[in-house]
């Protein structure tokens, strides 16, 4: 065989690990055996909204998975009330076991019970792993127990007795209530290889910080942004106009634990402002959304906070419209087009009345420009934001495991769209003097996003980096928006609904034909009955029949309202897609009251599934990518083998194995 040089090269670096024929050959055994496997189960879900105790009882009780799990090892034989308690204990056993423990009369025996239910359960969500697989996903300070008592042998000896000697002794060394929570995280993990996050995990709901604080936590996640997402990037990188957005968010919602007790900025200077400029304005247009105005704290602060930031708000809008004509934003710098004296705007040819034309902080002739207070105040929380550790490294964090869109095993996975003509055709939008289409302009988007937060603090590119950011919060041609227009002025100051209207893009009418499915996998290399879009952003309205799964079955939007101010409109909180070594199956969740009903009462979350692709053989570790990466590196270790066999390399002393 011929060597170039470079792959010489690289063998010679392989042999530094693989260092004889024996080790080589080992680990091409052990990989061929791991392909055989069937595929990990990746889940996928969207529009998370910071409901995160939706979220996490979801994440604990794998999206259904583990209760069914439970009811086919221990089936009907043991009553449906105690398969709930075992099931909560699995999903929260620091708050569940102190509880079951204090009803228990005879402690001893309900350990015994206990231990040997969960290792039946672990065993059986262990089966389609390798055993070096659960190895490492056993806990450091027992996983030699854990780890026989997973993989013991029967053949040879009885089960009960063997079981019934080490579970004894954990009993007896006060160990069970260790082992009992380990085994249930060690379930929790098998039963999930992946989790994929399609978007929009910030604002509306209450704390997006503690679902950021559960990824963080989690073995194997991927994120692609959404356009709630990009925006909070944009502001933790810096962006005064991102800045207030999320702040116009977060209060219309009157939802600032996160903010204050999350993240530990302080809104005080901009309450203090917003109580003096306001405080002879009539705020009612401005209060929080109706349904969030039960929450502590005043009411009226919260509205003339809430007016403060939407006035700067549109302020900066106006500026960073001016400066990006790219955007093709113009016009929707709306206080360039009020006239104040006559409190009315000029909307794209047409003047309406100002529902509000109270403007104290506005110069008529210079609109766009901050007083020297707001100056202070957006300078401020551009400081807060940047020296929030928390924000950051939750940001850092989106940046590291996210990406504006992500291929994996076969499917495409993006937040909102890819911009289309009228006639189906992928658009082209020109930014920098460049138009660019489907993939490429997902790739550009993507560039541009990081730009925004890695650039050289203070250079031209992280400035436009932000600004584009915000763009892709709102942008006609943002993927992540796919809209016409984010009609936030619209509502807040034009009566007439038809000035409020956001229109799809026409992304959203293709996506019915099965062919536009096939055409955007195309565009992204992908092919073949196995792949499917998977896509966010657009609340299914499920409740009106509407389906999430579209071009016959190719695209699926799993946005079913996680966020409690949509389930009215959808009827449903919330999808998991599932993709396992079977196919793919949706899981519809109904809502879900808290995470304290569900330890104290057991109360789960109702899910039904069903199936949206069947494959039509079990599909293995070798059918993935990760699968498809492990044949690779066969095809190296046997050149390795060929180079040590011909003598092309010389193989190292011999390690015992
Ligand atoms: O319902 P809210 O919170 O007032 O927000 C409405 C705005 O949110 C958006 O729907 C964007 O949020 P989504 O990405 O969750 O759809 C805008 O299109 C719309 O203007
Ligand atoms: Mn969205």
């Amino acid at each position: 065989m011929q060597y170039s040089d470079e792959h010489l090269r690289y063998l010679r670096l392989l042999s530094q690990k693989y260092q004889t024929v024996a080790a080589a050959a080992s680990e091409i055994i052990r990989i061929e055996a791991l392909l055989r496997l069937p595929k990990g189960t990746e889940h996928f879900m969207s529009d998370l909204h910071g409901e995160h105790e939706a979220f996490v009882h979801i994440l604990n009780s794998a999206s259904g998975v583990i209760r069914e799990k439970i009811d086919t090892v221990l089936g009907n034989g043991v009553p449906a009330e105690e398969r709930a308690e075992l099931a909560t204990l699995v999903y929260y056993p620091n708050q569940k076991l102190p509880e079951l423990k204090a009803r228990q009369r005879d402690l001893h025996a309900w350990y015994r019970m206990t231990l040997l239910r969960l290792i039946d359960l672990c065993r059986f969500v262990s089966s389609k792993h390798t055993r070096d697989h659960v190895r490492r996903c056993l806990p450091q300070n027992c996983g030699y127990i854990l780890d026989e008592l997973l993989h013991a042998h029967f053949e040879d000896h009885d089960k009960d007795q063997y079981y019934g000697e080490i579970i004894e002794s954990i009993i007896r060394y006060d160990r069970a209530d260790a082992y009992i929570i380990r085994f249930c995280e060690v379930i929790k993990r098998l039963a999930v290889d992946r989790l994929h996050i399609v978007g929009d995990l910030f604002d509306r709901g209450p704390r997006p910080d503690r679902i950021l604080d559960s990824l963080m936590a989690h073995h194997q996640v991927d994120i692609q942004w959404g356009n709630h997402d990009v925006v909070w990037m944009g502001a933790a990188a810096g962006s005064p106009l991102c800045i207030m957005t999320v702040l116009k968010t977060t209060l219309a919602y009157n939802n600032l634990d996160t903010l204050e007790g999350g993240y530990g900025i302080s809104l005080r200077r901009l309450e203090r402002f917003a109580q003096h400029t306001y405080a002879d304005s009539d705020v009612s247009r401005w209060l929080p959304h109706a349904d969030q105005r039960t929450a502590a704290g005043d009411l009226t602060a919260a509205a003339r906070m809430h007016k403060a930031v939407t006035v700067m708000m549109l302020k900066l809008e106006a500026q960073v419209i001016a400066r990006n004509p790219d955007f093709d934003l113009q016009g929707r710098d709306f206080l360039n087009h009020i006239d104040f004296a006559a409190g009315t705007v000029d909307y794209f040819g047409t003047t309406y009345p100002l529902l509000d034309c109270d403007f104290p902080t506005v110069d008529p002739a210079n609109p766009a420009a901050l007083t020297a207070d707001e100056e202070k105040i957006a300078a401020e929380l551009v400081r807060s934001f940047a020296e929030s550790e928390r924000l950051q490294r939750h940001v850092q964090f989106l940046y590291a495991h996210g990406a504006f869109y992500k291929m994996c095993n076969g499917n495409l996975l993006y937040h909102g769209a890819v911009p289309m003509t009228e006639d189906g055709a992928f658009a082209a939008i020109r930014f920098e003097g460049t138009a660019r289409s489907g993939k490429q302009l997902f790739d550009y988007c993507d560039r541009r996003a990081r730009q925004g937060y890695s650039a050289p603090a203070g250079s031209p590119a992280r400035l436009a980096g932000q600004d584009f950011l915000w763009y892709l919060w709102c942008g006609a041609k943002s993927p992540l928006f796919g809209r016409s227009a984010m009609t936030t002025f619209e509502r807040l100051y034009i009566a007439d609904p038809a000035a409020q209207v956001e229109i799809k893009d026409p992304y959203y009418r293709h996506i019915a034909d099965p062919r536009t499915a096939e055409h955007i996998l195309r565009e992204f290399g992908l092919s073949g009955e196995g792949s499917h879009i998977v896509n966010g952003h657009v609340p299914v309205r499920a409740i009106e029949g509407e389906s999430p799964i579209k071009g016959g079955g190719r695209l699926i939007i799993i946005d079913g309202g996680f966020c409690r101010a949509y389930h009215r409109r959808t009827g449903i909180a919330g999808y998991t897609l599932v993709y396992n070594s079977r196919g793919l199956i949706l899981r519809t969740h109904q809502p879900f009251e808290s995470v304290d009903k569900a330890i104290h009462e057991d109360e789960d979350i109702a899910s039904k599934s069903e199936y949206i692709y069947t494959a039509p053989q079990r599909i293995l570790v070798r059918d993935t990518d990760e699968g498809g990466r492990k044949q690779a590196l066969i095809r190296d270790l046997t050149a390795l083998v060929e180079a040590y066999q011909s003598g092309v390399i010389a193989q190292g002393v011999a390690q015992e194995m």
